[in-house]
């Protein structure tokens, strides 16, 4: 019952895409809302989303290829302002989740976070209730530094480079490591960039592409300023 009200208010409210904003909420303040949002009003269907939509896994996964310990990099991420205050809440593949979760519902998928298949970089006995982000970051994540070492090497031996990405299709939602060719859109990725290739009736051997900066404080305020001025527009 409270579901129902709940996919209901929400249909209310994305029934307004140019008065309700909330483009930071994927790939900070890359135009991946607006675009998308653009296709799908203008009666072109979306069949395939994938990406990079972490700015912290893009950066992760990019150093950790040039043999940099991940528990290193992980904390360089977060002092570069890309992480979530608990950086645990991007290495659990939980961030990019939400992202999915959210660019899967603009497309009409009525699904949960609990239809979405997560692969987590740690766990379960270094999640959260386990230990805090001090305790995880100084002594937990370092035992994780080899592992992640050996298949990043795996990868690297069939010329292939391992990054962390979601996928929607038709019912599939999932998000996790792939092994990708170093020479593709999403191998070429390196720092905090976010890559979404998104593939539609008009893009469909081409997907149309979109790739900056996905996480750091400049570009999420200035996607949130975006929006409030683009909304101030309407009312003049
Ligand atoms: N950083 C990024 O690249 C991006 C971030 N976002 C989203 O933006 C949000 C903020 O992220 P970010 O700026 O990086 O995080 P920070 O940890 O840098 O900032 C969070 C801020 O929120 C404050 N805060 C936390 N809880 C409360 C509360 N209950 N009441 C009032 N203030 C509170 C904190 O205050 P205090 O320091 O006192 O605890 C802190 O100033 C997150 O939801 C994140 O997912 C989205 C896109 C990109
Ligand atoms: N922690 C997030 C910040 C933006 O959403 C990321 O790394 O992309």
């Amino acid at each position: 019952m409270i579901r129902g009200r709940i996919e209901e208010d929400y249909d209310k409210l994305v029934s307004y895409p140019r008065r309700i904003r909330h483009e930071s909420t994927v790939g900070a303040g890359l135009p991946v809302i607006a675009s998308l949002n653009r296709l799908l009003s203008s009666g072109d269907p979306v069949h395939r989303i994938i990406g990079s939509l972490s700015g912290t896994l893009g950066y992760v996964m990019s150093e950790v290829e040039d043999g940099k310990p991940l528990s290193e990099v992980v904390k360089a991420a977060k002092n570069l302002g890309f992480t979530e205050p608990d950086p645990r809440d991007d290495l659990s593949g939980m961030d990019v989740a939400r992202k999915a979760l959210i660019l899967a519902r603009l497309l009409g998928r009525r699904i949960n976070l609990d239809n979405i298949k997560i692969e987590s970089l740690y766990p379960d006995e270094m999640g959260p209730d386990a230990m805090s982000v001090e305790e995880f970051l100084a002594s937990g994540i370092v035992s994780l530094d080899n592992d992640v070492q050996e298949r990043v090497k795996k990868a690297l031996l069939n010329g292939n480079v391992l990054r962390y990405v979601c996928v929607i299709e038709g019912s599939r939602c999932e998000v996790g490591i792939q092994e990708l060719p170093k020479d593709s859109p999403l191998g070429r990725l390196r720092g905090s960039d976010n890559v979404l290739e998104i593939y539609s009736r008009c893009y469909n051997k081409q997907p149309l592409v979109i790739q900056g900066a996905g996480a750091g404080n400049d570009t999420t305020a200035a996607g949130v300023l975006a929006d409030i001025l683009d909304i101030q527009d309407l009312f003049p």
